[in-house]
């Protein structure tokens, strides 16, 4: 089907930042396009026999409100994949990710959300602080298209920021390895830091788990905010990152391994309860076995960060079947021009 063209009306925006729109009673995913929108519809995947495809705005009947001229020149049907929201002013990306995160946790009935900006960012460009452009034969360097491995040649990317990353957040700083995790928006790990540590209002004296920890970002402040009398330990999978945890926090203890697996395992110490637990897996969330090692410690709160909202809404389900409700929900436009969200749960016992 690839190349046939349609006129359609554009639905709601759907996980993955592709609006909705139909054809023949088919789905089809459209990039490039707004809510409410009429456009030519031009599919670049599926066959007859498929149950949904893909496609591409090219041609913009009746625009939305919210659509914009992208800033960047290698935006649009064809060119560089890496962003998908070129074509929408920042208010309205923010909007159509909060959106997709309500939509994602529809089963929890009037859930308010709102997509913040985090500090310092403000227009949604030069926040990249690590960028990967694919080297061309000729010297130039490209970008990938959308699903594809062709490249096409890009001068520069207009959400690469001026200089490197930071590694200082509120006065502390890091050690990190290179091409080791870190948040790649400079605002990043001040607003996740600030939303974890409301979420869970550490008191001296308590046990904090940090899973997935990284090179200790949360374990820094929550082992401030416990203090002497009260004990971190963190959980990575990166034993490079998990050494470097342990160095970066003074006094917690730093786990190397799967999560799954040291949770299953036994911690070391006496860890069968914790007071508060991090939670920050990476996309396909923290799954089954993990949530209920978290619930077993009977935490009095657990603060979960997440960078797949469908994953978030599938691990709110086991956390309510044992007794844990999502208390609190915030949500942090942390990759400006994409469709990345990126959520800070907070659970407590019902
Ligand atoms: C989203 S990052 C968060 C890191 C840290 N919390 C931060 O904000 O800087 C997820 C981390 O989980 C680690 N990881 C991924 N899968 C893991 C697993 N199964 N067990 C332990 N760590 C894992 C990765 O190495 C990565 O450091």
């Amino acid at each position: 089907m690839a190349g046939r063209r349609f006129e359609v009306e554009v639905g709601p925006v759907a996980h993955g930042g592709h609006c909705v729109a139909r054809v023949e009673d088919r789905v089809v995913f459209v990039r490039h396009a707004l809510p409410g929108e009429r456009v030519v519809l031009e599919i670049t995947e599926g066959t007859e026999g498929d149950k949904f495809w893909r496609g591409d705005a090219v041609e913009v009947l009746a625009p939305s409100p919210d659509r914009v001229a992208a800033p960047c020149p290698y935006a649009g049907p064809g060119l560089c994949g890496g962003c998908d929201f070129q074509h929408v002013g920042v208010p309205a990306q923010r909007a159509l990710k909060a959106d997709v995160v309500r939509e994602q946790l529809r089963r929890l009935a009037r859930l308010d959300v709102t997509v913040e900006a985090v500090p310092g960012d403000q227009d949604g460009l030069r926040w990249r602080t690590r960028q990967r452009y694919v080297p061309l034969p000729d010297g130039g360097r490209g970008m990938r298209k959308h699903r594809s491995h062709d490249v096409i040649p890009v001068e520069e990317c207009l959400l690469e920021a001026p200089g490197g990353p930071s590694y200082e957040v509120r006065g502390r700083s890091f050690e990190v390895a290179d091409g080791g995790f870190w948040q790649v928006h400079p605002g990043a790990p001040e607003a996740l830091v600030g939303a974890v540590l409301d979420a869970l209002d550490p008191k001296p004296g308590e046990s904090a788990l940090d899973l997935y920890a990284g090179v200790g970002l949360f374990s820094r402040f929550l082992s401030e905010a416990v203090g002497p009398t009260g004990r971190v330990l963190a959980v990575e999978g990166d034993a490079a990152a998990s050494a470097l945890a342990e160095r970066n926090c003074p006094g917690i203890t730093a786990v190397p391994g799967d999560v799954g697996s040291v949770l299953a395992a036994g911690l070391p110490g006496a860890w069968g309860h914790a007071d508060l637990v991090v939670l920050d897996p990476p996309r396909v969330g923290a799954k089954r076995a993990v949530v209920e090692q978290v619930v077993a410690r009977g935490p009095r709160a657990v603060a979960y960060v997440a960078c797949d909202p469908s994953a978030l809404a599938r691990d709110v389900a086991i956390f309510a079947e044992h007794g844990y409700r999502l208390a609190s929900l915030r949500a942090f436009d942390l990759f400006p021009m994409t469709h990345h969200v990126e959520c800070v749960a907070k659970f407590e016992r019902s």
